[in-house]
């Protein structure tokens, strides 16, 4: 099971936001001074007791690698046992904060294969270049380091000013490194920076750290419940959060940490009650109408595919927007999701071949026929007057049915032109599939014309998305709403 769905199953299961620090740490874990130079077999029972009296109560567990490492070789092998004690159903973060232009990929191979961790800490200064060794693993996830709490980070992290600050550039750059499945944000224990990655980033899970004081800190009301405000989602989610060190050292911490997260519990449900966007209630899981490409939406908005301003389009209309799919190409792993999205409908229909719309749409086109290893042709927009003076490229038999790919359905015309090339030509056409179908009634458009549409988002849908996820103003959302009226006919 991939991180993520192995962390949100144990959510659920156990009701739970908390992690445990899992780690040789005297400052945390011994029970008092007179432990504070255990052997590495006292650790092992130690944390052995640990798990044991969390394990039903948290959604995780981190391990900081620095901690091991600092025991030697033996440090090592009570990584790898520790790694052992972990139920396999609750996911293991490695907090080693890694990235490095050398070893970035033997580093991800060893936690990943071998240590068979699920998700580690990454720092982002040496850019995306180095963190695609762990983004490349299908099923793991980055956490990327953000912010700390530290005083004297505050210098950088603030840079040039708290409000425009580098850490929120970090934010929004990493936005298009990887999809919130992947990639998570981790941040020290401040609400006035917690608040501001949530707000810049409302889809990201948010992994919060901080040191052993601070995280005894939050069993004090007065730090909790403001951390909680600034870091849950609307749902009252995506945040993961330290259990306070001090209740793994009372008597009974099982109950210690239950009785903790039943207060966290109390306070997300006063939270999203309070949101209108939650339409239904059971006993502590709030469900949402969940639109399936969410994230992909807020993705697609977040990387300039949807653009204000008065646009010409090549109906010769004048719209308050523009939506420009062609930047996906730039964007690999946003290109990959949309070609998933295609390929979910194609597998449904019966084809010979894929036919793109150039320009736009070529390159969607050929990345399914490489996923689907179906042919490709596509009409020509201009035939050459010379070489071989092609309306169609590509090769194809008379008579083979072709499915056409297309970015944006407005009016429909460019996608008809391009359809009546490939019927000029011998072949049938009769399934149209669009990434966004614009609305104002042009799927009865296409069916009138003897074809059948098909697309993996309304233009409606996005809007939707976009404004409960904060991403635009009523304003923007009714320039939206006005322009996907039906008028076509
Ligand atoms: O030019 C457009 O109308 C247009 C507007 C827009 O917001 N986004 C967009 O991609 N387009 C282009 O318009 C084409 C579809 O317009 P129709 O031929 O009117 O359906 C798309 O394939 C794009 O080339």
């Amino acid at each position: 099971m991939n991180f993520f769905d192995k962390l949100i199953a144990a959510i659920e299961r156990n009701q739970s936001l908390l992690y445990v620090a899992l780690d040789p740490n005297c400052e945390s874990l011994s029970f008092n001074t007179d432990e504070s130079v255990l052997t590495v077999e006292q650790w092992q029972n130690r944390l052995e007791s640990v798990v044991d009296q969390t394990v039903d109560v948290v959604c995780s567990y981190k391990l900081n690698l620095g901690f091991y490492q600092a025991l030697g070789w033996q440090g090592m092998q009570l990584l790898e046992q520790v790694l052992q004690l972990i139920p396999s159903n609750l996911p293991i973060i490695l907090d080693a904060k890694y990235s490095d232009l050398n070893s970035s990929n033997i580093f991800a191979r060893l936690i990943f294969e071998q240590w068979k961790i699920d998700a580690c800490t990454v720092s982002p200064y040496t850019g995306l270049d180095q963190l695609t060794p762990f983004l490349v693993y299908p099923g793991k996830a980055v956490f990327v380091l953000c912010t700390t709490a530290n005083p004297s980070a505050t210098i950088l992290q603030e840079y040039p000013t708290s409000e425009q600050s580098l850490y929120l550039q970090l934010v929004q750059e990493t936005q298009t490194w990887g999809t919130p499945e992947q990639l998570g944000l981790e941040v020290g224990m401040m609400a006035d920076t917690l608040a501001r990655v949530r707000k810049t980033a409302p889809e990201r899970l948010i992994l919060l750290e901080g040191d052993t004081s601070e995280e005894n800190d939050l069993m004090e009301e007065s730090e909790l419940t403001p951390i909680l405000a600034a870091g849950l989602n609307e749902n009252g989610e995506g945040l993961l959060l330290p259990v306070p060190h001090c209740l793994l050292r009372e008597e009974n911490g099982n109950q210690a940490v239950t009785e903790f997260r039943d207060r966290i519990n109390k306070i997300r449900t006063q939270d999203v009650q309070g949101s209108p966007t939650c339409n239904l209630w059971l006993p502590d899981i709030c469900f949402l109408e969940h639109q399936p490409h969410r994230d992909l939406i807020l993705q697609l908005y977040d990387i300039g595919c949807i653009i204000f301003g008065e646009h010409v389009q090549s109906s010769g209309e004048v719209f308050p927007y523009y939506v420009d799919l062609r930047r996906i190409i730039s964007i690999p792993q946003v290109f990959h999701q949309i070609v998933s999205a295609y390929a979910e409908i194609l597998e449904g229909l019966e084809f010979d071949r894929i036919a793109g719309i150039p320009y736009g749409s070529l390159p969607t086109a050929t990345g399914l026929a490489l996923r689907m290893e179906r042919p490709m042709i596509f009409p020509r927009k201009e035939v050459k007057s010379y070489g071989t003076g092609r309306l169609i490229e590509g090769h194809f038999q008379v008579g083979e049915k072709i499915v056409v790919i297309d970015d944006i359905l407005i009016t429909g015309n460019s996608v008809m032109q391009g359809a009546e090339k490939l019927k000029s030509a011998g072949l049938e056409v009769e399934d149209i599939v669009v990434f966004i179908d614009h609305g104002r009634g042009v799927m009865d458009k296409l069916k009138k014309n003897g074809y059948q549409g098909h697309t993996v988002l309304t233009l409606a849908e996005i809007s939707e998305t976009l404004y409960q996820a904060n991403r635009i103003s009523s304003q923007e959302f009714d320039l939206f709403k006005e322009s996907t009226e039906p008028t076509l006919s």
